[in-house]
């Protein structure tokens, strides 16, 4: 198949397909910040010891405050987390420097085809009807038995070496927040960790070149994400919207130097048996800067059974049946290729329908 091109000027725009239907487009600028999302600092999260007099343990704190930002948006940012500022910023440089080599380079590890791992215009989804306005690279970082280095890219310099370094810290990261998690369910600290089997790891790194009209289109569309739980590092641009009321009002999350915004998905959304919410959210883009934004998914193994973990008194279960994590990746991927076929479909139906109307005689 011939590389999707990464002209991204006024023409690719219009012709290429990337404008979204008036419901889908924006409603809130990239820069227009809101502090509805809470940030959370983990100073102390392994603190386990109250003080005298019935306080709360500075990680009792920290779990209250994540547990409630699961529930009410499935969305929130983590400061004082312990990853190294030089880590960050080294793994943002190098991917910055990625999306300034030459087409050529890029396209050495093109991923149409549906090959695992390497750089892509747009989407990992072959078939949307409308396109993000991104280029991505992905490498799959656990297990590490699984690693194919072959599709994680070898330029820029250091880029391998800076990008083990930094899946590793996040596995650890992310593992942190699951403890948390499966305590504020009941549950033992390592449950989430468990129901995951084997855990996987995908780093997805989004660059979304600056757009001529950025009203008309996304970076990349609305979804929720599939996994357990994404650690995501954004620059300080803004362009990461969330919604918690179906898609009636959006905010954009504040950026915050060397935070990571925390995002529960759908694995982690069915385990917990709908009380986490899977946040439902989407990247804008703006006509003046370039944005960067790297998303870590932690994930269960593909043969891992999702089904909620707990089901309290009095309460019925968010799934019919127990499924595999891979059937409920595939379902949920071909749902959303579906749901944006069939809209389309339906506006041509629609707009032919317009044609055909006949024309009233105008009396004057
Ligand atoms: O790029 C993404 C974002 C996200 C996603 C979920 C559902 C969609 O229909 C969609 O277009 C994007 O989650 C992902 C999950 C993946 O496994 C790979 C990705 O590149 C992404
Ligand atoms: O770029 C962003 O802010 C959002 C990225 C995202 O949602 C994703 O990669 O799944
Ligand atoms: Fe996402």
């Amino acid at each position: 198949m011939a590389p999707a091109s990464m002209e991204w000027n006024e023409n690719s725009l219009h012709e290429k397909g990337f404008i979204r239907d008036e419901d889908e487009r924006p409603k809130v600028p990239h820069n227009k910040f809101s502090n509805e999302i809470p940030v959370i600092s983990l100073e102390g999260i392994d603190d386990l010891e109250g003080s005298d007099g019935g306080v709360k343990s500075r990680r009792a704190e920290i779990c209250e405050k994540i547990v409630k930002a699961c529930e009410d948006w499935g969305i929130f940012q983590v400061v004082d987390h312990g990853v190294d500022a030089r880590l960050l910023s080294e793994m943002t440089r190098l991917a910055r420097e990625f999306f300034q080599l030459p087409a050529e380079e890029k396209l050495r590890f093109d991923m149409t085809g549906g090959k695992k791992g390497g750089f892509i215009v747009s989407s990992h989804l072959q078939g949307e009807t409308v396109r993000d306005w991104r280029e991505i690279v992905t490498y799959f970082s656990y297990p590490i038995k699984a690693r194919d280095y072959s599709r994680w890219p070898n330029k820029p310099e250091d880029w391998r070496l800076v990008t083990e370094e930094y899946s590793e810290v996040l596995m650890g990261l992310a593992c942190k927040l699951l403890e948390i998690l499966s305590e504020a369910m009941g549950l033992e600290k390592e449950a989430l960790t468990k129901a995951c089997v084997d855990m996987d790891q995908k780093v997805v790194v989004n660059y979304y070149p600056k757009c001529p009209q950025p009203d008309l289109t996304l970076g990349l569309k609305r979804h929720t994400d599939p996994g357990t739980i994404t650690l995501l590092l954004q620059d300080q641009v803004g362009g990461l919207q969330a919604t918690h009321d179906g898609g009636k009002s959006w905010i954009t999350v504040q950026p915050i130097e060397g935070a990571f915004v925390v995002n529960l998905g759908d694995h982690g959304h069915y385990l917990s048996n709908g009380r986490f919410k899977n946040a439902d959210h989407q990247a804008v883009v703006n006509s003046t800067t370039s944005r960067l934004s790297i998303a870590t998914f932690q994930n269960p193994a593909p043969e891992a059974t999702v089904y909620p973990l707990k089901i309290n008194k009095g309460e019925k279960s968010i799934m019919e049946k127990p499924i595999t994590f891979a059937d409920m990746y595939k379902t949920k991927m071909s749902g959303d290729l579906e749901l944006a076929r069939l809209k389309k479909l339906a506006k041509e139906k629609q707009q032919n329908s317009e044609k055909l109307k006949p024309v009233k005689n105008i009396h004057v």
